[in-house]
């Protein structure tokens, strides 16, 4: 196994990442290659990231988010050092696993959802952004999900995991936990249109949004949260029951899924593009690129230099 310098990665860097959740805490039907100990502007990762290769020979990353003794909860998880030190070493899309509770009858324990909407109910106390200390940015995240990878999960779980049922555009609760919700919350969210609840998707998805990375959560349906009359009320116990088969399902998934991904953006993984050709929509990175090129409002002469030098590690094409 090696060790992956930083700088290695400047002229081979990995485009796709996979961030595993609870129950997924690495990728071992994939050849190991190493590991790559990121120190970032915003601390060190969850764990470092295991560096990865396809049978097409293409290289991913993992990371798992709670690290792989499972040891940060949901609101501790170093988001920000994460998402940083994935797009250091050249990340451009995030393919994000996660446990979740289901709020409708129709997605069972052991479903899986990709969700095109989120509802932020945390509270506060997660580092959200980048942006700060003299640099005032506004991400556009009407769409907080990445619809091509969405399509992309879909095609590929349809041809290698035919018998699990997949629900598409759907909304996502992010709940602050660690306790998991009271009944009355558990029906508010329910009345409010959620379909699924996790504690993890804030502030990942708004970070990766700001670090210009595509980012698709892929949700793995582990129970029915309080909501359902007459029903078991979601402890660890249920979430860890339905876990390892969701586990298996995943890494299923992701050995056809990883080389169909790498072989869609392989003409498309350039990081600078040229203005005229960055909203093309036939390129795959065409949603993500340049968003945030006017997001910042700050007169850029008032950036404070050591600011402008923390941005430069996630957005080196502005700062
Ligand atoms: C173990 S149940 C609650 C826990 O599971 C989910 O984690 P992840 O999103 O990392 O799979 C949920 O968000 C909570 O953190
Ligand atoms: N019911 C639930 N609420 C919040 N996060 C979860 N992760 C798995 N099940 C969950």
């Amino acid at each position: 196994m090696s060790q992956f310098t930083l700088d290695s990665f400047a002229s081979d860097p990995v485009r796709i990442a996979v961030i595993g959740g609870s129950g997924l805490y690495k990728l071992d039907a994939l050849e190991q290659l190493g590991t790559a100990d990121v120190q970032t502007p915003w601390g060190t990762p969850s764990n470092p990231i295991t560096i990865a290769r396809l049978p097409t020979g293409q290289r991913v990353a993992f990371l798992a988010r709670h690290g792989h003794t499972h040891s940060y909860n949901p609101s501790e998880v170093p988001f920000r050092a994460n998402i940083a030190a994935l797009k250091a070493i050249g990340v451009r899309i995030i393919l994000a696993f996660s446990a979740v509770g289901s709020l409708r009858e129709e997605i069972r324990p052991g479903d899986f959802v990709l969700p095109s909407q989120l509802i932020d109910r945390t509270k506060g106390i997660r580092p959200s952004t980048f942006f700060e200390n003299g640099a005032a940015s506004h991400a556009p995240f009407a769409d907080p999900f990445y619809a091509k990878a969405a399509d992309l999960v879909a095609r590929e779980a349809a041809i290698t995991v035919p018998n699990l049922k997949i629900h598409r555009d759907k909304t996502l609760i992010c709940m602050e936990g660690p306790a998991f919700s009271t009944r009355a919350e558990s029906n508010l969210y329910r009345a409010w249109g959620g379909d699924v609840i996790n504690m993890s998707v804030v502030p990942e998805a708004k970070l990766a949004r700001e670090a210009e990375i595509a980012y698709q959560m892929v949700c793995m349906s582990t129970d029915y949260d309080c909501w359902r009359v007459g029903g078991e009320d979601v402890t660890v116990q249920t979430v860890v029951e339905t876990m390892t088969g969701n586990s298996r399902n995943a890494k299923q998934l992701l050995l056809t899924l990883l080389p169909a991904l790498g072989e869609t953006i392989a003409t498309d993984a350039a990081v600078h593009v040229d203005e005229q050709e960055i909203k093309k929509q036939d390129r795959f990175f065409s949603d993500i690129d340049g968003c945030m090129r006017f997001a910042c409002m700050t007169e850029p002469n008032a950036i404070p230099s050591e600011t402008r030098e923390k941005l430069h590690f996630i957005l080196p094409q502005y700062y």
